[in-house]
């Protein structure tokens, strides 16, 4: 095992192969589009899974699971909710020789094989508000250039699925999960991400309205999709026919039947992929602490040929009193007394997976009664080193790993920042997309409107004067979202849509880019 040997500002896609596969998160497997979540990677999304997983239960939602295969006859129960995805459903057409009567689509999300059940269920406004989430794996039979993490035809994910009696009910709830949705990325993932709204272009369209959290991945100035928390409305209900008696409507000697107010609200496996891009350097993975599975790792130094046997059982020993000291405070820890390797290797090799934070500990730091301790978040070998009194390990090291998530949450906000800018003049939206950067600008929120945006800032003909080589061809920019946190400076009937061929004013703010 070697160390990264291709530069992340070089050739980012070598980069990211190389770190995911030598930090032991993925391993590569023999069906397109798919990957093997190495135990690595799986422990993170566990400690996702957990955080996530104990907030919505404080909402009272409960865990179930559908099966993966969906009928048809429900898949397609409604066009319009189906459009634009067919593509990607992935069919079962025979069972072993023998060709199925009906092929059965595997699961790309659970809607139609859930709301036909919550028909069943939902009788009375009693069975409301009805609350299920699956941890489970989903299908979309994508033809896009796959990446793991990112992009692949199975992952992993939770679909949390809810019917309430009230709209606002609904509505709540939707933020809700927004909210915890943008702390797993800010406060586990130490990722930043802008909430916003999708656009009528972008929404789902079986959604009243989708709210998303929007990352940034600085290396290629592109946004991406972070997660989504729909408020489906009543459309599911009106398709699938999911009422109830108005409670209220009673008094009134009206005795009325009520669609359900639906929500459905994803988070994937992807949100692994962000925080490797984000915070991955050219020494490999960097983990921030709350999700990393090891969060220290000791590696003793200073034993040679010439250290006597008794001094280096001492020195174990000493080495066993830090780990347990760690643990008895809730630091995951790991030691490294391989023998046959040397410090050096070792420090690589734990750099590759990440490791938040290393000790050193050998007969001098014994004599001093401290460890040297070493940042991985911190490229200068010098600025990552300090010292700490054995006697202070306890506190001190639990402190410098919450600052360690601390800076790392920081430096990736700094990036986001710098890279989203605010524009009101066109003739600076392509340049400035093309400085790898998402743009914030006055858009009238016309759909049309939006395409027109994407196509102008398409780059297929060659720029003026530019060598071929700097102007590959790329994808327009699409609109990421309206963020919730809106700048001043639109004034109603009075800014212009940046589109200068839109006639229409500008309604919002809206975030556009180059996506994943
Ligand atoms: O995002 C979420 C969050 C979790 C629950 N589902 C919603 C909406 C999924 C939208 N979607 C996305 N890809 C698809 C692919 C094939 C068929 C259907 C679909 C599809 O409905």
């Amino acid at each position: 095992l070697i160390g990264i040997d291709v530069a992340k500002e070089d050739n980012l896609a070598d980069w990211y192969t190389q770190v995911i596969t030598k930090g032991q998160m993925i391993s590569y497997y023999d069906v397109a589009g798919c990957y093997i979540l190495e135990p690595g990677s799986y422990a993170i999304w566990e400690n996702i899974k957990a955080w996530f997983d104990a907030k919505i239960k404080t909402l009272k939602v409960r865990n179930a699971y559908f099966p993966i295969f969906i009928s048809s006859d429900n898949l397609e129960r409604e066009k319009e909710h189906l459009e634009g995805f067919a593509a990607e459903v992935a069919w079962v057409t025979k069972g072993g020789k023998s060709d199925l009567e009906k092929p059965v689509a595997v699961r790309p999300t659970s809607e139609t094989a859930m709301y036909p059940h919550f028909a069943r269920k939902i009788q009375s406004h009693r069975d409301l508000p009805l609350k299920l989430n699956q941890w489970n794996n989903v299908v979309r039979w994508e033809f896009k250039h796959p990446m793991p993490f990112i992009r692949s035809r199975e992952f992993l994910w939770q679909e949390g699925h809810t019917a309430h009696l009230t709209q606002e009910q609904a509505t709540e709830e939707v933020l809700q999960i927004l909210d915890w949705y943008a702390d797993v990325y800010q406060e586990l993932l130490a990722v930043p991400v802008v909430k916003g709204t999708k656009t009528v272009n972008e929404k789902f369209p079986g959604a009243d309205f989708t709210t998303t959290i929007e990352g940034f991945i600085p290396a290629t100035g592109r946004g991406i999709q972070a997660a989504t928390s729909h408020a489906l409305g009543q459309h599911f209900s009106k398709m699938f026919n999911i009422t109830v008696e108005d409670p209220t409507a009673k008094e009134a000697g009206k005795s009325e039947h009520v669609h359900v107010w639906q929500n459905s609200w994803g988070l994937t496996t992807r949100s692994i992929g962000v925080m490797i891009l984000t915070h991955g350097d050219n020494r490999g993975l960097v983990i921030p602490p709350r999700v990393a599975e090891i969060q220290v790792v000791i590696i003793p130094a200073g034993v040679t040929a010439k250290t006597t046997p008794e001094a280096k059982e001492d020195l174990y020993n000493k080495v066993d009193k830090i780990k347990s000291d760690l643990e008895s405070v809730g630091v995951r820890v790991e030691t490294d007394l391989r023998e046959g390797y040397s410090p050096g290797f070792k420090f690589n090799d734990w750099e590759m997976k990440g490791i938040p934070l290393r000790i050193e500990f050998g007969p001098k730091d014994a004599e001093k009664g401290q460890v040297t301790t070493s940042r991985r978040d911190i490229d200068d070998k010098t600025a990552a080193r300090g010292e700490t009194k054995i006697d202070d390990l306890k506190t001190a090291i639990p402190e410098l790993l919450e600052q360690i998530q601390k800076d790392m949450l920081a430096k990736a906000t700094k990036a986001y920042d710098e890279h989203r800018v605010q524009l009101t003049n066109w003739d600076d939206f392509v340049p400035t997309l093309n400085g790898k950067n998402v743009i914030l600008v006055p858009h009238c929120e016309g759909d049309k409107c939006e395409d027109e945006v994407k196509a102008k800032s398409a780059r297929t003909a060659l720029g003026d004067g530019v060598t071929e080589d700097k102007q590959a061809p790329a994808m327009g920019a699409k609109s990421l979202c309206i963020p919730f946190d809106q700048p001043e400076g639109i004034k109603e009937g009075e800014t212009k849509c940046i589109n200068p061929d839109c006639k229409n004013f500008a309604k919002k703010w809206v975030l556009f880019g180059r996506s994943y």
